[in-house]
């Protein structure tokens, strides 16, 4: 039975669940549930803090997991990244109060604070600069104006935080995170298909399926805008003149192809949601 770690808590937990229901498996019906079996998928589901999600699969005591890539560098677990999820997207930067630091090397000597003191470390001594590291659980935009650092370095998303703490984004981007499944790197059955459902949602979630009719003599016009993935798909029509046409494509262009597939002569344009895909 495939051993999966979720996130019980925290950002990434609710799209996570979403995602896993998507992708056709059982889910807890109580928070406090801490393991639930699907046993007609063959896998159990591990309810974990995410920052522990990477020590628990780098060890092997658990197949894979999902994690933010963040937290699976900070961690130093041996765990490996399998893939992208497309949600819990962030940056990891430096921030100090206004007008205070311009660079990294400024910061040589004085305290940091942070709850990555994994990640942040490793960027420093990279960069060769020594810092005093105060590790902090969360809320570290406050570690500032309570005198307990001069810098903090934290995950961004919006930086409305930041701002609230009258603090500003200064040198570089120490990371780019994103929610990611993690494996122990021993093949296991069942993760492959795992990967294959997961990436069928964000497929179904990224793109449309457009149906139009359009006159023969502008299908290639038409096909251009509508290239599909692998190639539309082209069927004839009882008018001889005329053929119609399938093909998926993104979900936010969505209007801007029907407008463009109108102004070539392609008409009854059909737009329709895509709930599951096994590409
Ligand atoms: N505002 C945010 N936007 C996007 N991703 C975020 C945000 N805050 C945290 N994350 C991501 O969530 C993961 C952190 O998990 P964590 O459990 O700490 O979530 P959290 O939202 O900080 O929860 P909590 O602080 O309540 O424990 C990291 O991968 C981090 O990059
Ligand atoms: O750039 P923003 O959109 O403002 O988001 C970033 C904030 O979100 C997270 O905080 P969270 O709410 O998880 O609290 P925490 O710091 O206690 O973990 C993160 O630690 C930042 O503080
Ligand atoms: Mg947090």
């Amino acid at each position: 039975m495939l051993k999966i770690a979720v996130p019980n808590k925290g950002s990434l937990s609710e799209t996570a669940a979403q995602m896993l229901a998507e992708a056709g498996y059982n889910g807890r019906r109580d928070p406090r549930e801490l393991v639930i079996q699907d046993p007609k998928n063959d896998v159990e589901f591990f309810y974990l803090r995410p920052r522990d999600i990477a020590t628990y699969v780098g060890s092997g005591a658990l197949d894979v997991g999902i994690t933010g890539r963040d937290l699976l560098l900070d961690s130093e677990s041996p765990a490996a990244e399998v893939a992208e999820l497309n949600f819990g997207e962030s940056t990891f930067r430096f921030a100090g109060p206004a007008g205070a630091f311009e660079n990294v090397e400024q910061l040589e000597g004085r305290r940091v604070a942070t709850s990555y003191p994994g990640l942040v470390g490793a960027f420093l001594a990279q960069s060769n600069v020594t810092t005093t590291l105060v590790k902090l659980d969360g809320a570290v935009e406050s570690a500032v104006r309570l005198g307990v650092a001069d810098a903090v370095a934290d995950v961004v998303s919006t930086g409305s935080t930041l701002r609230k703490a009258g603090l500003e984004i200064f040198g570089p981007v120490i990371l780019q995170s994103t929610a990611v499944l993690i494996s122990s790197g021993i093949q296991k059955p069942g993760a492959d298909t795992l990967l294959r459902r997961l990436q069928g949602v964000l497929v179904a979630r990224q793109y449309v399926l457009m149906d139009y009719d359009v006159p023969r003599i502008h299908l290639d016009a038409a096909s251009a805008l509508t290239p599909g993935i692998e190639s539309p798909t082209i069927s004839p029509l009882a008018d001889p003149d005329w053929v119609a046409v399938r093909a998926m494509v993104p979900r936010l262009e969505t209007n801007q192809i029907m407008d463009a597939l109108w102004e070539v002569g392609a008409r009854a344009i059909l737009v329709s949601p895509i709930h599951a895909v096994r590409m």
